[in-house]
């Protein structure tokens, strides 16, 4: 399986942020054995996508429906047409800032996938679960809940502890492999193992150019989902190359 090393930029970066995507691209070209994609801001995606087409541009978001009166929102459709390749949905910001749903997460999953978009489902246990012991089941229950039944090749889960994101602290090598198992797991349930197989399952928190040959090095990891390293090439270049 090609690993995937994404960015995502949440609400960071500008236009002459984009520069970064040139040492980014190049990285990228040189390690072909790594796909690499970057989801910057919705309104930078066109630029980055004329300044790198080599490179797999995203959406941080998409709404469910295609078009009509949701102000603010942007279509699955509409990424595309911008040049996105790929979207990520669920992540555990909007899932917390946005109240999104694990209902809601799958609508716009499925929108994703209908505009043939590469979709990343992000997913991952609070702190208070994990002090609790129920990490496999919170997981467990998100992908029940935000992967539809149709998901095939198109379809990445990252998984995503909150407590790891943006702190600095990191799941042990052995947790981030366990509950990767467990994501396999579940999703040779919902969606049979031959499809299970063939989903790409990324490691996202504080992934750093010191942690990521580790993680990566991990069974079922099969690439990551980084934040504030991949704003700039000299973070985020070492973590395509441990990727490889
Ligand atoms: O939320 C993340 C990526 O989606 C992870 O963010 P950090 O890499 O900044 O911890």
């Amino acid at each position: 399986m090609t690993p995937l090393i994404a960015g995502n930029w949440k609400m960071n970066g500008s236009r002459a942020a984009l520069a970064e995507l040139d040492a980014i691209a190049a990285a990228a070209a040189a390690t072909p054995g790594v796909e690499v994609a970057i989801c910057p801001p919705f309104t930078l995606i066109e630029r980055a996508v004329a300044r790198q087409p080599g490179l797999l541009i995203g959406g941080q978001d998409c709404h469910a429906e295609p078009h009509g009166a949701f102000t603010g929102a942007v279509s699955a459709a509409m990424l595309a047409e911008a040049g996105a390749r790929l979207a990520i949905v669920g992540h555990s910001e909007r899932r917390r800032d946005q109240h999104e749903t694990d209902a809601m997460v799958c609508a716009k999953a499925e929108a994703a996938m209908g505009a043939g978009l590469m979709t990343i489902i992000c997913v991952g246990e609070t702190e208070a679960a994990r002090a609790d012991g129920g990490t496999e089941a919170m997981v467990a229950r998100q992908l029940r809940g935000s992967v539809p039944h149709s998901a095939g090749d198109h379809l990445v889960i990252a998984y995503e502890p909150i407590w790891a994101i943006g702190s600095g602290q990191t799941p042990t090598v052995e947790e981030v492999a366990g509950v990767h198992a467990l994501i396999r797991r579940s999703l040779a349930g919902l969606l049979g193992e031959t499809r299970a197989a063939m989903v790409r399952i990324l490691y996202g928190g504080s992934v750093n150019a010191h942690n990521a040959a580790a993680l990566l090095a991990a069974p079922h990891v099969d690439g990551a989902l980084v934040g504030s390293a991949s704003l700039t090439a000299a973070d985020f270049v070492p973590i395509i190359e441990a990727a490889a």
